[in-house]
This record gives structure tokens, sequence and C-alpha cells, in this order.
């Protein structure tokens, strides 16, 4: 079976075919960096970091654009209240990008555009609308004509009429923006200076630009007219993309992305986690508590990608003992392989297991089943557990060596294009002296506390034994302990 994915779109799964034979051009709407990255970001980059990696393990070239939405009026408030700059603010958070994503392993973008980076192109896309008759200066602003763009709603299904209809009661006439407009739906391409605010030169005056027009520019500088894959979370959906749609495709006559995919979204309570809401977790708060970043990337990974998930401590916990499974399956072979006589252990493409690859890529070809390819990683993990314990208490293995050799490099293969790794720890931090007697108190202490669900106790309690470098392993049947 090869690739097909759902299509916002067509709102159907659909055989992936590309432009260009071999080459896949994808570009993901980026954060607005006016604070640190939340769990929902956190998924949404885990998603179309994977999602870059599998297009590449099954041989496709892939060029991978992200952009950072740097001028905004969320970025302009925090700055204001820090007594800072929009820029400073913006540098700040970006850097935090960074450090976040790297601590999460996923892989850099070919490119980072930012809004900043990239006036030329976003004035260049708003006198090209001007002189189609899309788009009309009013007071200094500029505005898109959503009435002049015939198939305005057909990525998000929604008809300007009954759009009209129901926010008719909500529309505030008295808003200035509201005045210059020609129709209540026509949104900002371009808006003017206010005063002690960042403004660019431009042909309607001092300004900065809307924010959907940014990506429409971005989009259209770095990857051309039509890209294969344009994605995003579902809450961009509408207006978001809808509005890139509209600008790109009315100025090139071309579809701006042949599939459009949509990341659900990372909920608290029935509640979209977000910045504005203030409902949060940072990765860094999360990962600071002791989380391992890779039992984060597998509480992402668990759901199919479109379905919102909600983010519970149950939730991160189950995460975090599957990661211990997978986690004992990739170190096997650095525990074990000398004894079971493996002199390589560089990966050999050609000694994998290729029914257990297929498994793999038929599932996840499924619309990104990556739960489905997952089962195939869990199975060879559990595979490998299970040999690792016989050869600790029986020193023999029952499947032969190179068999054995076979399951670990592919595990090791599958397992990295969903960004899953793990190193043996080279420097193993001291134990204190920590008799097993006092670590097996502290196990039934931590079961206490999880069974009161006093989850900040029970992590407490984790990750002392862990600075005295115990690994607790949580599983049905309990907690079992190695130090390590
Ligand atoms: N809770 C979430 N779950 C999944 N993806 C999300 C979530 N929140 C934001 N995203 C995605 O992360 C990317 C960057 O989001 P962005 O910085 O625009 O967040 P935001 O919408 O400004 O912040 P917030 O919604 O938190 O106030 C977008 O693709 C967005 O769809
Ligand atoms: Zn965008």
């Amino acid at each position: 079976m090869t690739l097909s994915i759902y299509n916002t779109l067509t709102r159907r799964q659909e055989p992936f075919t590309p432009v260009e034979d071999g080459k896949v051009k994808m570009y993901y709407c980026g954060v607005t960096v006016y604070d640190y990255c939340h769990l929902g970001h956190a998924r949404a980059c885990i998603v179309w970091d994977i999602v870059r990696r599998y297009l590449q393990f099954i041989g496709y070239d892939v060029r991978y654009i992200q952009n950072f939405t740097d001028v905004d009026d969320k970025i302009l408030n925090r700055a204001r209240s820090e007594n800072s700059t929009m820029e400073a603010v913006s540098e700040r958070f970006i850097k935090a990008y960074f450090e976040d994503m790297a601590r999460l392993g996923i892989k850099e973008a070919d490119e980072y555009p930012r809004a900043t980076h990239t006036m030329n192109g976003i004035k260049r896309l708003i006198h090209d609308l001007e002189q189609k008759g899309f788009a009309y200066p009013a007071d200094g602003d500029v505005y898109y004509a959503v009435r002049n763009f015939a198939e305005y709603g057909k990525l998000s299904g929604r008809k300007l009429e009954d759009l009209q209809a129901g926010a008719s009661e909500r529309v505030n006439v008295e808003d200035a923006e509201y005045k210059k407009k020609k129709d209540p739906f026509d949104f900002a391409l371009w808006k003017a200076a206010k005063p002690s605010e960042p403004a660019w030169e431009s042909p309607w005056g001092k300004g900065r630009p809307g924010w959907h027009i940014e990506c429409s520019a971005m989009v259209r500088d770095r990857l051309g007219d039509t890209i294969d894959i344009h994605a995003g979370g579902a809450d961009l959906i509408f207006p978001h993309h809808e509005n890139e749609i509209a600008q790109s495709e009315a100025v090139t006559g071309k579809p701006l992305a042949n599939y459009w995919l949509h990341n659900g979204m990372v909920k608290v309570d029935g509640e979209k986690m977000s910045k504005s809401l203030g409902n949060f977790t940072t990765i860094r708060d999360l990962l600071d508590r002791g989380v391992d970043p890779m039992a984060l990337r597998l509480f992402v990974l668990m759901a199919q990608y479109r379905k919102p998930i909600d983010f519970t401590d149950e939730a991160i916990l189950a995460a975090t003992n599957g990661w211990h499974t997978i986690k004992e399956g990739l170190l096997f072979g650095y525990q074990h392989g000398k004894q079971l006589g493996w002199e390589n252990l560089e990966i050999n493409n050609a000694k994998l297991d290729k029914t257990e690859v297929e498994k793999f890529t038929t599932a996840v070809n499924d619309d990104f089943n990556f739960p489905g390819g997952l089962a195939v990683i869990f199975e060879l993990a559990k595979e490998l557990r299970k040999e690792g314990n016989i050869i600790v208490h029986q020193g023999k293995t029952e499947t032969p060596a190179d068999e054995l050799l076979k399951q670990w490099q592919t595990l090791l293969t599958l397992a990295d294009v969903l960004g899953l790794t793990a190193k043996i720890e080279e420097e193993k931090p001291a134990t204190d002296g920590i008799s097993d007697a006092e670590i097996e108190d502290l196990i039934q202490q931590r079961k206490e506390a999880r069974k009161a669900k006093n989850f900040a106790e029970s992590d407490r309690i984790r990750d002392q034994l862990k600075a005295q470098g115990i690994e607790l392993i949580d599983s049905k049947e309990g907690t079992r302990w190695h130090r390590s």
C-alpha cells in the first residue's frame, strides 16, 4: 500500500502524489513568539517532525520550512508589559524555542523565515493583490476583499452568508477597523502604524503586515506557487489558512497547496491548551519536572495525529511506562551485544527484518497512522526485553544471535523514524550508597502517593531516586528498579 493522507481541503483520504516526482515541499505554520512553547506546540512540532522523517524514510527528498511570527499585537503587548521591544521579546522566545525543540529531538527545518525578514515579499504580494482587484487601501490600512474571491470558504467549508448571519450581533460597528472595511469579513493585509509601534515603509504609508499575509509571502518566496503539504494545527483552518488560500490563489491562479494537513489539539479539561487562555504547561516545565522527552514524544504518538488529546498526569505516566519498554529494547544491543558475539553494531539496511518494516509502513501509510507503527515497535521491544531477561538470568538466549541482531537493528531503525532514540549513559551518576531496602521503602512511599493522586510527591521520589542513580520502571505488575 502506498501513502494516502487525509486532506482537509477535499475532506477525503487521498493517495499522495507530489508535484515533482520524489520531492516534497512542505510548510508548517509555526509559533508566534511571545511566550515559551507549551504542550500544544510540542504536539504540532512533533507530529510534523515525524511526518517529515517518515516521508524521508520512504524515499522522498523533503524541503521543510517553518516560520516564526515575529510581528504581532501579542508580542507588542508583552514588550510593553516588560518595558522591552518587540525585537527583544521575539529573539528571546525564538532562542527558547530552539532550546525546547532540541530537548525534544525535533530535527531543524531547512529554513525558518520570519515576518520581519520577509517584508519585500509581503509588500509585493499585497501590491499584486491590489493590481488584480482583491485588495483596497483604506486610511493607511490595506484590506482583502473576500467577496471578490469566489472560492472563499472552500477549506473550512464555511459560507460567507452563514458567517455573516452568525456574526451580525457580535460585530462592533464602532470599531475603527470595522468602519474602514467594505465588508465585515474583509481582513487586514497591512495595518497603518500606530504611535510608538514598530513600522516599515510601504506604498500605503508606514505600517506593519497582518498575520495571514506573511505565510502566503513566505511560501511564495521560499517554495513557489504550489507546494505539496501545508501543515498546521486544526485551530488554524479558519480563518488563517482560508485567508492564506484567498491571498495566494487570487494572485497565482494556482492551488497554494495540494494537501492541507491539520494536527488535532492538545486539550485541558476539554479546552484547547493555549497561551491566550493561560491553561498551559510549558515544555520546559514538564521536562524539568523529570518527564523524559521521549515519553512526551510517545504521548503525542499514541494518538492518531488528527484527533484531540487530553493532557493529564495519567496520560503522561502511561507514555512514560511505554517509553521504558521501548528504551529497554533500544538498549538491548548495547547491553548484550558483546556477549552475543556481535562485532558490528552499525545498522545495515540490507539486513533489516523486511516483514516488520513492511508492517510498519503499511500502518503508517494509512494517513500517518503512527499508533499503528508504534505497535510494531512495541512488539519488537518486548521481544528483545524478554530475551534480555533470559540472558541476565540464564546466560543464554532462545533466539539465535544473528536473528536478534536483525530484530534489534530493525527496532532502532523504525524507532528513529518516529524520533525515538536512547543512548547508553557513559558517565553513570554515582550512587551514594543507598541500600536495596531503602529503595524499596521509597518505592512503597511513592506507590502510596500515587494512590492518593499526589503526583507531585510521587514525581519527587522518582527524581530523588534518579539523582541517586536508581531508575524506576513502572508496569501493570508494579514498579521494578535498577541501578543505572
Ligand atoms: N493546544 C494546541 N494543540 C495542538 N496544536 C496547537 C495548540 N496550540 C497551538 N497549536 C499549534 O501550534 C502552532 C503555533 O501556534 P501559535 O503560536 O499560533 O499559538 P497561538 O495560537 O498563538 O497560541 P495560543 O493559541 O496558545 O494562544 C500552530 O500550528 C497551532 O495550530
Ligand atoms: Zn500560516
